[in-house]
């Protein structure tokens, strides 16, 4: 199998949905890791998420965005939203140009939705709920990959209200701008995008820029860095060596928590490769002569989460910590700023690499 056919094979998960199949599961969570290991991007299919339903999302999500601009300005998100919920725009000329709907889970009172399309707040708290689903089981297979017991990601964060839903808009490209999504990673632990049939979503691998083609029925899947930094201080550090330390086939009752695990059989595991899941660096161009639609969902961590590399895998290691620890909220906020801000040129705009404490 070539490198790129890592990131448009269409990982079927049937097998996760039933009893059994242990080596159909086995063969999937090879191929994701791989893909995870290459680009941190990968496409899966027979997901769950009805075809109807998405077609109806990207549908009413078109429909909300080529109407008159008045009435999505109604929906301006409110000033205290952790994350801004309701209609934004980037400002236009900027380094990247879209227009986005936020939504927070069902039920949050930042949320803003426009009375028109009618069905579109119903839709998407159903892609919402739909995208949950195949988010835990995606998590679960996830965990799988890195060699760890299935329950570990969601021991380590359970508190599912501060992920959100975003449906994107591109207007076609401009001879000046082609940018939609400027190059950047997700804040999120990993990231579901549904694109339309329209081309545009890019990952960089090596110095290039690599198309994730559009396939009908699939959903993209990709890293963000909140698993990264999982993986650099509660996975990676610990877990070096072999895909599938053989620990963990003594380990056959559940774990209680990624820490303790740790603590108890750091001296047992062999060292994972360092740089196992990485947030892949990612963007958006716009197409010629066409709009684009897409909906991203955020799989995130309670932002009261202090994010810091665990004692176990610094001081008890004798391993300097890569990053200062910082509140997920805060990050969240940093990068909302982002958002709102004119900012013209890449390296202004806040990323993880803000908390990187500079090697000596
Ligand atoms: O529109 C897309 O395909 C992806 C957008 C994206 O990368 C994001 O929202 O973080
Ligand atoms: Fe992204």
């Amino acid at each position: 199998m070539n490198d790129q056919s890592l990131i448009s094979e269409q990982l079927d998960l049937t097998p996760f949905f039933i009893e059994g199949y242990e080596d159909e599961k086995r063969k999937i969570v090879d191929s994701i890791t791989k893909a995870c290991c290459e680009y941190g991007f990968f496409q899966i299919v027979n997901h769950g998420v009805p075809l109807d339903l998405t077609s109806q999302a990207i549908k009413l999500s078109k429909a909300f965005f080529e109407s008159p601009n008045e009435a999505n300005l109604k929906c301006c998100p409110l000033p205290n939203a952790p994350v801004p919920a309701g209609y934004n725009k980037k400002p236009n000329p900027s380094y990247g140009f879209n227009e986005y709907l936020i939504m927070l889970p069902h039920g949050s009172d930042f949320n803003i939705f426009p009375a028109d399309p009618p069905l579109f707040q119903e839709v998407m708290e159903e892609l919402f709920s739909q995208f949950l689903k195949i988010m835990m089981v995606v998590e679960r297979v996830l965990s799988e990959c890195l060699g760890l017991p299935p329950c570990v990601l969601k021991d380590f964060n359970n508190d599912r209200s501060w992920d959100f839903l975003i449906a994107l808009f591109y207007l076609p490209a401009t001879e000046k701008e082609k940018i939609g999504a400027s190059s950047h990673k997700d804040v999120s632990c990993f990231t579901i995008v549904l694109q339309d049939e329209v081309a545009g979503l890019e990952v960089q691998k090596d110095g290039e820029w690599i198309l994730i083609a559009p396939q009908l029925g699939a959903l993209v899947v990709n890293i963000g860095d909140a698993l990264q930094l999982g993986c650099d201080f509660c996975w990676k550090l610990a877990f070096g060596g072999e895909m599938r330390p053989p620990i963990f086939d003594e380990l056959n009752t559940s774990v209680p928590h990624v820490g303790d695990l740790v603590s108890s059989h750091m001296h047992d595991l062999r060292i994972l490769t360092n740089d196992k899941f990485k947030s892949p660096t990612h963007r958006v161009l716009r197409p010629n002569g066409r709009s684009r639609n897409s909906f991203t969902f955020f799989y995130s961590l309670s932002g009261d989460k202090l994010v810091q590399p665990l004692p176990q895998f610094t001081k008890e290691m004798a391993e300097k910590p890569k990053y200062v620890p910082f509140l997920y909220k805060e990050y969240i906020q940093k990068r909302k700023e982002n958002k709102s801000k004119n900012i013209t040129r890449l390296e202004d705009e806040i990323t993880i690499s803000h908390y990187a404490i500079p090697e000596e």
